[in-house]
């Protein structure tokens, strides 16, 4: 599966631009690089204009999920569409889409875990779901948002369905940067899967955000690595058999001793 991930300047509060944006980066990579799959970054159409998104954010079936859906139709290409701001029954959530090669919604999941030092759950309602793992091109995967990270449970829990490879879609700040890298690579480690990151680049609100977006495999080697601070293209070829090969070598899966753990 060849991958072209997005690590995207947002422009704060302002969705028509950032859709512009993603059209043109669409339109480019698909030209050049002919991908299966692109990922954009966590909240790519506002970022984190928390006071604007009761304006901001759009209704379960409008504009940008439309305009994706068309993108991923028009070029026939998987989408890990990111997220952004999603309004439902007047609650707000930070709603991640993934749209297959014909346009259609295959998975979408609602950011769990709110992130306390952003004040995200101030403005937004938690997910109340676990996140799934949904099929791209026969493949199963999984995708969670950001601050899900630190999560272990929620990318076992992935990894135990059968995920071979989770995006992270992210808006990660540069003051916590090591934790970025180091957990990213614990992830692939310990579940011995792909990890696949799309971060943003650029400072909003004071906040200098790290890039850094990334591919590990499941051995936890970085094989591509973004810079910190350039709006930049990551194209690369997942090599799926990568997984299997690991879990052979390295039993884990067959070790657990599920019966004995605390379920916390
Ligand atoms: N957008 C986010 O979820 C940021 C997460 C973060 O800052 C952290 O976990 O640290």
């Amino acid at each position: 599966m060849k991958l072209a991930i997005y690590q995207m300047d947002i422009i704060p509060g302002n969705p028509e631009e950032n859709r512009q944006k993603v059209a043109k980066w669409i339109n480019e990579v698909c030209e050049t690089d002919k991908p299966d799959t692109l990922v954009l970054p966590e909240m790519w159409t506002t970022a984190y204009t928390l006071d604007d998104l009761h304006d901001l954010a759009e209704d379960e079936s409008e504009i940008t999920l439309t305009f994706i859906k068309e993108l991923a139709k028009k070029w026939q290409v998987n989408l890990v569409g990111g997220s952004f701001a999603t309004k439902e029954n007047d609650k707000i959530f930070n709603r991640a889409v993934v749209i297959d090669r014909k346009g259609n919604l295959v998975y979408q999941y609602d950011k769990m875990h709110l992130v306390p030092m952003l004040n995200e759950h101030l403005y937004l309602e938690g997910g109340q779901s676990s996140a799934e793992t949904f099929e791209l091109d026969g493949q199963k995967m999984g995708i969670v948002i950001c601050y899900d990270l630190r999560f272990p449970e929620l990318m076992r829990g992935l990894a135990l369905e059968g995920a071979q490879a989770v995006y992270i879609v992210a808006e990660w700040p540069e003051a916590r940067s090591n934790h970025w890298k180091v957990l990213q690579q614990a992830r692939a480690i310990e579940n011995q899967m792909y990890i696949v990151s799309s971060n943003r680049v650029g400072e909003y609100d004071g906040v200098e955000f790290c890039g850094n977006s990334m591919i590990v495999n499941p051995w936890g080697d970085f094989i591509h690595f973004a810079t910190q601070d350039q709006e930049e293209t990551i194209v690369a070829s997942l090599d799926l058999e990568k997984v299997k090969e690991v879990r052979e070598n390295v039993p884990v899966f067959k070790s657990r001793t599920p019966d004995f753990y605390k379920s916390l």
